[in-house]
């Protein structure tokens, strides 16, 4: 019985974290986010970020880098509208063609931490948000399996999160964020707690997804050298409080492979980001 209560309310906090934290604020034809001279000051006194003014147009893939408590988490938490802010504006055009916002299709979000429910297969874990939304069951499940094999886990659709490695339920966490077929993919330090092999893996994985689906993404990480590798531009912030150093845009073209991890022009704008910080 308690933990019938317990599931309740994780899935009801996932559903209200995750799902409801989306705001209907559009913007212009092809910027999905317009930050401007966004302020954040926790109830504290602390003064997480200011004069953050950022714009992403569609399809980009935009990294957040920085040293720790310059206020990564808290930017990409106004983005989701999963926290407010103290001054300036923000704009989302995150759901359908003509630029409304929509809570079916807006954005997901990805936390460093699966975030999977245990008592849940893989494939109920990726249904969970179509559930919620109530979507049919034939047309969340066909979803949920199409995402599942975007992520090649298709075959364990029915083992239980306490079956899978790190970077597997990693990969269950992506496809439940792609299940309602999102515009904006926020994901926070998603790749902090794995080892190097596996995060390369997924990195590759994560930018054919995103080749594929054209889907935009805002990645906040510590580790410059995925931001380079993964981004179409590093966002470099500074700390106390956190403020927008430099956007450095990366034009090396896509696909990207190990070619460009072991180029002179991957260390050198790996170097300049890390001297910005
Ligand atoms: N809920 C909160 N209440 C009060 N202060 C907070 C809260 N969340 C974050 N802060 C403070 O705001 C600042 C920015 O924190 P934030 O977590 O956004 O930084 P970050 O760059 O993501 O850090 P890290 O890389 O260590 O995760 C820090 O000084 C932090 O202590």
């Amino acid at each position: 019985m308690l933990q019938a209560k317990s599931k309740e309310i994780e899935e009801r906090d996932y559903k209200e974290k995750v799902i409801e934290g989306n705001e209907e604020n559009p913007a212009s034809a092809k910027t999905i986010v317009k930050l401007k001279g966004i302020r954040k000051q926790y109830n504290t006194g602390v003064l997480a970020i200011d004069h953050v003014s950022l714009d992403i147009q569609e399809g980009e893939f935009v990294s957040i880098v920085g040293p720790s408590g310059c206020g990564k988490s808290t930017l990409l938490r106004i983005i989701a509208g999963l926290g407010d802010y103290s001054a300036g504006s923000l704009e989302i055009a995150s759901g359908d063609a003509n630029g409304k916002g929509s809570k079916d299709s807006g954005l997901s979000y990805v936390f460093q931490d699966a975030t999977l429910m245990p008592w849940r297969t893989v494939i109920d874990n990726v249904i969970l948000p179509l559930a919620l939304r109530k979507v049919p069951k034939a047309e969340r499940e066909a979803a949920a399996m199409e995402k599942l094999k975007m992520v090649g886990l298709e075959k364990y659709a029915d083992s239980y999160p306490r079956q899978l490695s790190g970077g597997m339920k990693m990969r269950v966490s992506i496809a439940r964020a792609l299940a309602s077929g999102p515009k904006l993919l926020l994901m926070d330090e998603p790749f902090g707690a794995l080892d190097e092999m596996t995060r390369f893996r997924l990195n590759s994985e994560l930018l054919q997804i995103w080749q594929d689906t054209g889907i935009t993404v805002v990645f906040v990480t510590h580790n410059v050298q995925e931001a380079v590798f993964l981004s179409t531009k590093v966002v470099a912030m500074r700390a106390h409080p956190g403020r927008i150093r430099e956007i450095v845009p990366i034009e090396h073209a896509y696909p990207r492979g190990d070619e460009f991890r072991s180029s002179m022009a991957f260390t050198e704008l790996s170097a300049t980001i890390s001297s910005l910080l």
